[in-house]
């Protein structure tokens, strides 16, 4: 990781300075024989932090070619551990675009030169790059250079990305895409298609060929794709079927500027998840699996601002254009300054610094455990058997599900207060799904695990040994918020193994709605007539200990409650709402007391439900965060164990019913039979 900041920090000083170098009105003078009239003038040079980029430390001879100051393509590989491709993870290519005979309206005119495979020149200023395409390369030898690699790492199960930058008019949109025209009639001339589609090409050629030669593998592939773009800092969906037949990049935003007629006046981000997987399984039930991304950026480029004149008007447009691309540039220091600090921590860490190490060990336990608690949520509504909700089929009460009811309602009820005695019972070995971390259940091979990117976390808890300082810690902050509690029978998470993942049925994939990264945002989602809810859980915000800390426990909680209502629920017939028969199971013309009790059990289930929907979703809309987001949630919390409570005496009196019906031998029905 150290080397790649180092060499994304390097590789972006040395372009930097390219093309500020590129632009300097000095280099102008330097030579005739390129004239390039689009870049006729250009803004001083700014050079960036570094001059040539021949005096600093020797880069890879990777890619080696010509030179070119207008448009810088840097494919990226951002993976710690890369021992699959070249010693830099970051590249930096120039192409030149090809020069235009234009009149030239005598100012200073300025070129860019290849001279050597892996050097550009403007003037008297050399700079090192790692790849050059000059004026008179093809689009395929574009494609070669930077398309090639990138397929290469994506199939090997590394992320790549090619972003282009470069002025107006420079030729990144050609580079990157080609005309518009040859991507999209399929019987114009190819050899103008940009890398995008030749990746895409190329990349589909090659997974066909892989499953048509090894058929025994059963190898299947997935690709995904989004196409996204940020204009006036607003970001819009290129596919959006609303828009033109998907036709993406025909639905980008373009304009004239004095450099291009036809010029992007946005930013496009165009991703491509592949995923592949074996469809055999190994004895120990896993199949092995692949998933790794491309992603294109092109951004817009911005105008010639000496060349407009002063009084150019600078539109709301470019002035965001302007911006963005000023933010990215800070981004990309922030990002080559990041590992020091980053180091820091560490040093810090490892000399002893007990507080930070607890804190860093709290933070590790607690998401850690958050992540547990949501697994086993999402695990138990899986588990769930399938309630049909419209079936009209006749339902009859089944004494042991209201024991079972009655045993989880009177833990919730004991536990009202704090759920941490709660989170402890649903661990542990009393019957419930879960017990010792692993689902008890009669599908065990087929229960979803869910990794999230906890890798971060992991670390820090590797880090950090001593659980009993961290126990310290969660239980003096337990008092204070409301969080995951330190329950010592939750069993370890494992270290995902991104590798390979375990076997997961369709429908349980499709039940799994995105489990955090980072923080999360709760959205609930109702089946017909309130009586079940899922709760999917989804990374939004940028807090994920504090979110899932404090939300976490609560999902898990009510996802539980929930349940026990639809159970409920769904064990009396909707529309008849009478007590059965322990006997004959029929329904049993009881006095009016009973009716109305089952009927208020109905409605007590019911505004539970929607209790904990209308709560969470204020939960999901509310932008406080901190102590008042606690606040509501205890308030819930509370709300919530006082309606279980009612419910559990609901219960109490429908089971009292039950035995004091009139003949606990059966109905009238029952009893005229048997006469
Ligand atoms: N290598 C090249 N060979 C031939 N034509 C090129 C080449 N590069 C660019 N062009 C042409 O130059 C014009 C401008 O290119 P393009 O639109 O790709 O620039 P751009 O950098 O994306 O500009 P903007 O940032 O304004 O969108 C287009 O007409 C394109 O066809």
């Amino acid at each position: 990781m150290e080397m790649l900041r180092r060499n994304l920090k390097r590789q972006a000083s040395r372009s930097l300075s390219a093309l500020a170098a590129a632009t300097s009105p000095r280099a102008a003078a330097a030579d005739q024989e390129n004239l390039h009239p689009n870049l006729a003038s250009s803004p001083p040079a700014s050079p960036a932090k570094t001059s040539s980029a021949k005096d600093r430390s020797p880069r890879p001879k990777q890619h080696p070619t010509a030179a070119a100051p207008q448009t810088a393509a840097a494919a990226e590989d951002d993976h710690a551990v890369t021992p699959a491709v070249d010693e830099t993870s970051v590249k930096v290519v120039v192409r030149v675009r090809p020069p235009v005979s234009l009149p030239t309206d005598g100012k200073d005119l300025w070129f860019v030169r290849k001279t050597s495979p892996d050097c550009v020149a403007v003037g008297d200023r050399a700079f090192a790059v790692d790849g050059v395409l000059d004026d008179r390369a093809s689009q395929a030898d574009a494609f070669d250079m930077v398309g090639l690699p990138m397929i290469e790492s994506a199939l090997a199960g590394f992320n790549t990305s090619l972003v282009c930058y470069g002025q107006s008019g420079t030729g990144k949109t050609y580079t990157m895409w080609g005309p518009l025209a040859a991507m999209v009639d399929s019987a114009s001339d190819q050899t103008d298609h940009g890398v995008v589609p030749r990746v895409f090409q190329d990349l589909f050629t090659r997974i066909q060929s892989s499953q048509e030669s090894s058929p025994d593998k059963q190898i299947s592939y997935q690709c995904r794709c989004s196409f996204l773009e940020v204009h006036n800092e607003q970001i819009n969906d290129l596919l959006e079927p609303s828009q033109r037949d998907l036709q993406g990049l025909s639905n980008r935003k373009v304009g004239t500027t004095s450099m291009n007629l036809k010029s992007s006046r946005s930013h496009v981000v165009f991703t491509c998840v592949i995923e592949a997987w074996s469809k055999g399984f190994t004895s120990n039930g896993f199949s092995s699996s692949r998933t790794s991304r491309i992603t294109f950026v092109d951004l817009a480029g911005p105008e010639n601002d000496e060349l407009d004149g002063a009084a150019k008007h600078c539109t709301k447009e470019e002035r965001h254009l302007k911006k963005s691309l000023s933010k990215l540039g800070k981004l990309v220091n922030i990002l080559s300054e990041a590992p020091e600090f980053e180091k820091d921590e560490l040093v810090r860490t490892k000399s002893g610094d007990t507080i930070a190490r607890k804190a860093g060990y709290f933070r590790a336990q607690t998401a850690r455990e958050s992540l547990h608690s949501l697994r086993v949520s999402l695990n138990r509504s899986l588990i769930l058997p399938h309630i049909e909700i419209d079936s009209e089929e006749e339902m009859e009460v089944d004494e042991e599900d209201v024991h079972e009811l009655c045993d989880q309602i009177n833990k919730l009820h004991s536990s009202s207060d704090t759920f941490d005695d709660f989170m402890d019972a649903e661990s542990g070995d009393d019957g419930t799904p879960c017990s010792n971390g692993t689902p008890k259940t009669s599908e065990e091979d087929d229960q979803p695990i869910i990794y999230a990117n906890e890798s971060p976390l992991q670390d820090n808890q590797k880090e950090a040994p001593d659980h009993t300082d961290a126990n310290e810690v969660l239980a003096s902050d337990r008092k204070s918020s409301l969080s995951i509690n330190s329950s010592p029978r939750l069993s370890p998470m494992h270290d995902p193994t991104l590798c390979s993942s375990p076997k997961i049925h369709n429908r349980a994939r499709k039940s799994m709605t995105s489990p955090g990264l980072s923080p999360s945002k709760l959205r609930v989602s109702e089946s017909p007539g309130d009586r079940e809810m899922l709760i999917h859980v989804e990374i939004v915000q940028s807090d994920p200990l504090y979110n899932q800390a404090s939300l976490a426990p609560l999902t898990h909680w009510l996802q539980v409650s929930n349940e026990s209502m639809a159970k409920v629920n769904s064990a009396i017939p909707e529309d008849e709402r009478t007590v059965l028969c322990s006997s004959c199971k029929k329904p049993v013309n009881t006095n009016e007391n009973q009716t109305e009790s089952a009927e208020k059990q109905i409605v007590v289930a019911s505004n539970v439900t929607k209790s904990a929907s209308a709560s969470l979703k204020n939960v999901n809309n509310s932008e406080a965060i901190g102590s008042k987001r606690e606040t509501e949630l205890e308030a819930l919390c509370k709300e919530q164990a006082a309606k279980i409570k009612e419910l559990s005496i609901l219960i109490d009196q429908l089971r009292e019913g039950s035995k004091d019906s009139p003949d606990s031998n059966g109905c009238d029905n029952c009893r005229r039979t048997k006469q």
